[in-house]
């Protein structure tokens, strides 16, 4: 598969909550023919005949060009790359179903954040199992919020593939006048980054919730970078891809801004809401929910500490409260800021 970044690709985009729309979206604007696949009737009938996704991203025109469909096999049928959106909870029910219709040459890249809940398995091993080998896999990440790519707003992000040429590929379909994707060759790294800076999100959130101050959250996003770090060099990822737009990227939009759905929560629980109130009042996917649990799984079997991660987690289980919570951080000894046994 040679990389030709002219030619037009036919994509399928499986997923029709806000990121899948954005990205098809962005893809039919590049002039690449685009199929959708969503599980919702309406949603999926709104976007191919009035070009508009009225429950994820209401208000935003879509390109005409884009077509829904709620048929799998249809949106597979011709497409030469599949680019998977959907939660990480649907991830291997999705890549089960894609498996058996996937036209052979088409490879198959995904921008889900999270981890398979349960087994804590990276996506790139759970789609590696389900499409068995030789086909080329890729994960889009970065710090992208779906409403401002679906308005145009100029994003960059980044592709990492062990195969140079797909991910070169999946980059040259996403890359135009206000987008620019990178590439790079560390899934692992590039998982972490992205399901991890879900869960510093919402401690960020919960510190502004509870109106800690600008010194807490600058102080929240940097050790939890160090988390990140730590974690990363545990598992073999590159320390470089948690340094760009896969780790400190993602991490100071996502703890920074209040289109993040993940640091809504964390402001939602600061402010004392119940988990399930503010769940549901955000109405779409929060993976740190999910991911918390896993990054803490990953973590012991790694035997890494995770000060702030963990205290996400156990809050989440509402085994400890947010002011509970500060006071654990708060009491930690005292340490040296890179010691010299975790960054060898
Ligand atoms: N939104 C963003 O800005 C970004 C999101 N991401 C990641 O993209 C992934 C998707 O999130 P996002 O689009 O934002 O989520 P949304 O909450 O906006 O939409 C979720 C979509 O997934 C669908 N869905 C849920 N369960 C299933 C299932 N079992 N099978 C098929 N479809 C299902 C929903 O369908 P239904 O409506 O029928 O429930 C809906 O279309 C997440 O991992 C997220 O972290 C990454 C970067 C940016
Ligand atoms: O991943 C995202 C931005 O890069 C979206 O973040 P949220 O899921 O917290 O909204």
């Amino acid at each position: 598969m040679g990389p030709d970044a002219t030619a037009a690709r036919s994509v399928a985009v499986l997923g029709a909550g806000s990121w899948g729309t954005a990205l098809a979206a962005l893809i039919a604007r590049h002039g690449h023919r685009v199929v959708l696949w969503g599980r919702d009737a309406g949603v999926v009938e709104a976007i191919d005949a009035r070009h508009e996704n009225p429950h994820y991203l209401p208000g935003i025109a879509l390109p005409d060009a884009l077509r829904a469909t709620t048929d799998l096999a249809a949106a597979l049928r011709d497409a030469d790359l599949v680019l998977v959106v959907v939660p990480s909870h649907a991830f291997t029910e999705t890549l089960r179903a894609l498996a058996p219709l996937r036209p052979a040459d088409a490879g198959v890249a995904w921008a889900t954040k999270g981890f398979e809940p349960g087994s804590g398995r990276f996506l790139h091993e759970v789609a590696g199992d389900m499409l068995g080998t030789g086909v080329p896999l890729a994960v889009v990440t970065g710090p992208s919020f779906a409403k401002e790519v679906a308005q145009g707003l100029p994003t960059a992000l980044t592709v990492h593939s062990d195969e140079a040429a797909f991910a070169q590929l999946v980059a040259d379909v996403l890359h135009g006048p206000a987008f620019r994707a990178y590439t790079g060759d560390d899934m692992r790294g590039a998982e972490l980054g992205g399901a991890m800076k879900n869960v510093l999100a919402v401690a960020t959130g919960v510190a502004d919730g509870m109106q800690l101050g600008l010194n807490a959250r600058a102080g929240l996003i940097t050790r939890g970078l160090n988390e990140m770090l730590r974690l990363n060099i545990a598992i073999g990822g590159r320390p470089e891809t948690l340094m760009g737009l896969a780790g400190l990227g993602d991490l100071v939009l996502t703890c920074t801004g209040d289109l993040s759905r993940n640091r809504r929560l964390g402001l939602a629980l600061g402010r004392g809401q119940s988990l399930d109130d503010a769940v549901r009042d955000i109405g779409q996917v929060v993976e740190s929910v999910q991911t918390a649990d896993e990054v803490m799984r990953l973590a012991s079997r790694h035997d890494v500490e995770l000060p702030i991660a963990e205290n996400v987690r156990d809050v989440l289980h509402g085994d400890l409260t947010p002011a509970e919570g500060l006071q654990r951080l708060l009491a930690r000894e005292q340490k040296a800021e890179y010691p010299q046994e975790l960054f060898p």
